[in-house]
């Protein structure tokens, strides 16, 4: 059986994060945007960090940072991948010698072969919501059959993800993985342990109709 990849995003604090890694989440996402109310701190995020068990990957989130500030998180915080939200281009992504992820955000008439292509150096392309003037985490879904059968395997999946839709959303999509945020929220910015573990269960039965 296909295991979906699950990364959990927005965690700001401990308890979060030890809800998360019990549930089997393969990842989580610290945001580092200074407008996201999920937005943390150097030193927050070096201490969730530290409180991460071995084989969950730390996942940074900027949206158009200046690298300065991307260089001086990393410094301080040891992220294992970089996700850019923002309209990144690629030679930006590729600067801080870390693996990355590219979001595209979903707007009308998107190429996505072409953004692929374009984004070549990037670890996986990760396809989200598109709404103006919001950068993500909009807790909106959109419509799956625009992605291309040939990249579903390698895309991950998010917008809009909630316990009662994921597994749904892995049936129809296969997509090599997932990412929530608001979907497994009590409200904004503070997680909901018993959804993370629901969204977990929306996952393994997604993966039984792959
Ligand atoms: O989570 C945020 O606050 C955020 C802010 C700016 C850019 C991206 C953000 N989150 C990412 O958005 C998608 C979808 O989130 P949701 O599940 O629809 O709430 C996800 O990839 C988050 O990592």
């Amino acid at each position: 059986m296909i295991r979906t990849r699950v990364k959990i995003c927005g965690l700001t604090c401990a308890a979060d994060i030890d809800a998360v890694s019990v549930a089997g989440a393969d990842a989580v996402g610290l945001v580092f945007h200074p407008d996201s109310p999920r937005a943390v701190s150097i030193a927050q995020a070096r201490a969730l960090c530290e409180r991460l068990p071995p084989f969950v990957t730390a996942v940074g989130l900027f949206v158009d940072a200046d690298p300065e500030r991307v260089r001086e998180t990393l410094r301080q915080v040891p992220l294992e991948l970089l996700q850019f939200h923002g309209e990144e281009p690629p030679e930006y992504c590729a600067a801080f010698a870390r693996r990355w992820i590219k979001a595209v955000r979903m707007r009308p008439g998107i190429l996505l072969e072409a953004v692929r292509a374009r984004y070549a150096g990037a670890a996986g392309l990760l396809l989200d919501t598109y709404r103006a003037g919001v950068a993500g985490g909009t807790g909106e879904r959109f419509d799956w059959a625009r992605i291309p059968q040939a990249l579903r395997g390698e895309i991950v999946l998010a917008g809009g993800l909630a316990p009662d839709n994921v597994a749904a959303a892995i049936a129809a999509v296969r997509p090599f993985g997932v990412d929530v945020s608001g979907g497994v929220e009590a409200s904004k910015g503070v997680k909901d342990h018993a959804k993370i573990s629901a969204f977990m269960t929306g996952v393994r039965d997604g993966d039984r109709c792959r």
